[in-house]
């Protein structure tokens, strides 16, 4: 009897989870700690380290169960995102509108009480940026949906420089450039070979109300924005002789893989081209912190 009941919490507890897109969060989260660190020139301080990254994967999680409560009917739809606990019924609204709230608001909290309060606005207007603009505006009304959209995703470092030194620096900036330049490469890809997924839906995505064309040839053209926008750090001195050798190799080959979409598609291609956008940020993150701690200056 015991042993049922510990199940039956362990699959609830596995429903709210599924809630929070947990992959897509890391990769945010881990963007927002790498900002943490390249605000400052030692380690960042220890409260910035735990309720810094714990606040914003807390509010980011919320955000994201926001997403999914919003987009239930349309969820329910595509092949990619029916199993989630809405469409099958697991969770009811008021469930996952009290949980998106109470974990909301408690990574709002530790921000306020132990980061700074402005960490906790900016992390706020995030929130509302991806879970009201980007989810129930923009995404249904236009194809630029997730270019403006995308502004949200690219907060994240700039919430860690913020939590780490109180100011928004103009270094931060060029970070949330970067993954503002990247996102839509990274979207489209996918955009592309989930097309009829998404014109089912009837959401008005690049490849639906454009055309395949068209989205390949932007897809390409944000590679090789996002390649002159990752030269910028240089520039500022930000980034020495590591980050400008292993961004010039990663942008190199997402301009390769743009040109290869462009040139001749596939749909295997553009899933190849979608999971390399996954590595390509994530690698490129890292350089960054590596070339942080081992300046090699220009
Ligand atoms: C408006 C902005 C964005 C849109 C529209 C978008 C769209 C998507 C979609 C639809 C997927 C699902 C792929 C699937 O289920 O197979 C996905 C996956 C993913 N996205 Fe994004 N994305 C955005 C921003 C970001 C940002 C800012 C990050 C991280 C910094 C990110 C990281 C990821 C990761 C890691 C995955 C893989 C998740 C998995 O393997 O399940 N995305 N994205
Ligand atoms: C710190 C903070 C508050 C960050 C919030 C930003 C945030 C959670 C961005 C998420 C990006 C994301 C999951 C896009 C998926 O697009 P989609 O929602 O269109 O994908 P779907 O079709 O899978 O629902």
């Amino acid at each position: 009897m015991e042993s049922l009941m510990f199940q039956g919490a362990a699959c609830r507890c596995q429903q709210f989870l599924a809630l929070c897109k947990l992959r897509v969060v890391s990769l945010i989260v881990f963007t927002a700690v790498i900002g943490m660190f390249l605000a400052v020139p030692g380690w960042p301080a220890w409260n910035v380290l735990w309720a810094g990254t714990l606040g914003i994967a807390l509010v980011a999680g919320a955000a994201a169960a926001f997403n999914c409560l919003i987009e239930q009917k349309i969820d329910a739809t595509m092949a990619r995102t029916r199993a989630r606990p809405l469409p099958r019924g697991e969770l009811t609204n008021t469930q996952t509108l009290v949980f998106s709230g109470v974990v909301g608001g408690l990574g709002l909290y530790l921000l306020n009480v132990f980061v700074n309060p402005l960490t906790m606005w900016l992390t706020l207007a995030t929130f509302v940026g991806y879970a009201v603009i980007y989810t129930a505006v923009l995404k249904p009304a236009t194809p630029q949906n997730i270019v403006i959209g995308g502004a949200s995703g690219a907060m994240p470092p700039v919430l860690g420089w913020v939590a780490a030194t109180g100011e928004i620096h103009h270094d931060a900036l060029l970070l949330f450039l970067i993954i503002f330049a990247w996102t839509p490469p990274h979207f489209w890809a996918l955009a592309l070979y989930r097309r009829e997924e998404y014109a089912q839906a009837g959401l008005p995505m690049l490849p639906v109300t454009h055309g395949e064309a068209y989205t390949r040839l932007h897809v390409l053209l944000y590679t090789l924005l996002l390649f002159a926008v990752t030269m910028l750090p240089v520039g500022t001195g930000m980034g020495g002789w590591i980050y400008l050798v292993g961004a010039a190799l990663l942008g190199g080959r997402f301009i390769h893989y743009g040109w290869r979409l462009h040139r001749q598609y596939s749909d295997d291609l553009a899933k190849e081209t979608f999971r390399y956008s996954i590595w390509y940020l994530s690698l490129l993150f890292t350089v960054m912190l590596v070339d942080h701690y081992y300046p090699i200056s220009i």
